[in-house]
């Protein structure tokens, strides 16, 4: 059988269709707000001399998934905040829409931008629906319908509305994750930043969300940003990944299908893994539709369809 492979190459081709539905949908509305995130020659240095990002520059698609994905320290969660001015940056320039976010207001800023981070940062004190119905209240949404709105977002984000009066440590990681980005999503913003989110929950859990997320994704087309150390993830989520060497300088810049098909270098070999059999497999186009797994020899190991199935039962891992 495929085995892993199937697995990840499939995961990689249903992820595919979400942001091409979401692109027919968005489509019908020309007036849909864009949220393209730009970076041009962004350098951060900060005040104790660590130079974290270095002469960056990257353009983010509007309604798309970026994933950054590099080793520790790379500067990811720099970049990641440079975007809401978290973090700001010394040099260069991060627009959103050809607008400099140095000439927005900050507090405005971050509340348009929603944001999940890996520990879901809730607020103990307060009831989850009053978690996710937090910012649209600073906003000036009326708290009724905050509250209402914060509901039908526990919905969308798999969650029982039984659990809206709740404390956060009432409920597991995943299920605060998802209040996380419930909370994320509450105010309609066009960009989501996610910076590990699903980092801290176990392996079935963290497939989960990812499906979660790939779902409401292909329903809602924001612009997300996200950030991981885990290649399957990225792989799972991307409409381009973004592969970090050490030194915070892009390795590779691709969608999945790419970047699995053509790794740039060693560097990005070893670090998809392109060097065990699995990773050298690679996804074509048949032409009577479905898509054929070809592999290092150009030979077809298989043919995935929805369920992860093979046509040919022969090992290719
Ligand atoms: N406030 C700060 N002051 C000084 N140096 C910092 C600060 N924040 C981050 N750094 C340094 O900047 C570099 C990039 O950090 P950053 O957190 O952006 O990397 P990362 O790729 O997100 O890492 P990780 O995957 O471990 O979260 C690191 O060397 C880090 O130590």
């Amino acid at each position: 059988m495929l085995s892993r492979a199937a697995g990840v190459t499939t995961r990689l081709i249903s992820h595919m269709a979400p942001p091409l539905a979401s692109w027919i949908a968005l489509d019908k509305s020309k007036d849909e707000p864009t949220a393209m995130i730009e970076f041009r020659s962004v350098t951060k240095k900060f005040p104790d001399g660590t130079v974290a990002v270095d002469d960056f520059s990257l353009t983010m698609p509007s309604h798309e998934t970026t994933v950054l994905v590099g080793s520790s320290g790379c500067g990811k969660t720099t970049i990641l905040r440079m975007i809401n001015r978290m973090v700001d940056a010394t040099a260069g320039q991060v627009l959103i829409d050809g607008e400099d976010v140095a000439n927005r207001d900050k507090v405005q800023l971050r509340r348009s931008i929603g944001y999940v981070l890996q520990a879901a940062g809730l607020l103990p004190h307060r009831h989850v629906v009053d978690n996710v119905a937090t910012v649209p209240i600073l906003n000036g949404t009326p708290k009724a319908q905050a509250r209402e709105d914060a509901l039908e977002l526990l919905d969308k984000v798999g969650l029982d509305r039984s659990l809206a009066h709740r404390y956060p440590r009432q409920l597991s990681g995943g299920q605060q994750q998802r209040v996380g980005v419930a909370r994320a999503l509450a105010s309609d913003p066009n960009i989501l930043l996610m910076d590990e989110p699903f980092g801290a929950v176990d392996p079935i859990v963290r497939a989960d969300l990812q499906a979660e997320l790939g779902r409401l994704q292909s329903e809602l087309g924001k612009t997300i940003v996200f950030v991981t150390h885990d290649i399957e993830e990225a792989f799972a989520l991307a409409d381009t990944v973004v592969i970090f060497r050490k030194g915070g300088k892009i390795a590779q810049k691709g969608t999945p299908a790419e970047i699995l098909a053509n790794p740039a270098d060693e560097f990005v070999e070893t670090f998809i893994g392109a060097d065990k059999a699995r990773r050298r497999l690679r996804l074509e186009q048949a032409t009577e539709g479905g898509t054929i797994v070809v592999d290092g020899d150009g030979r077809v190991a298989g043919v995935l369809d929805d369920d992860a199935r093979s046509t040919r039962g022969d090992a290719v891992s």
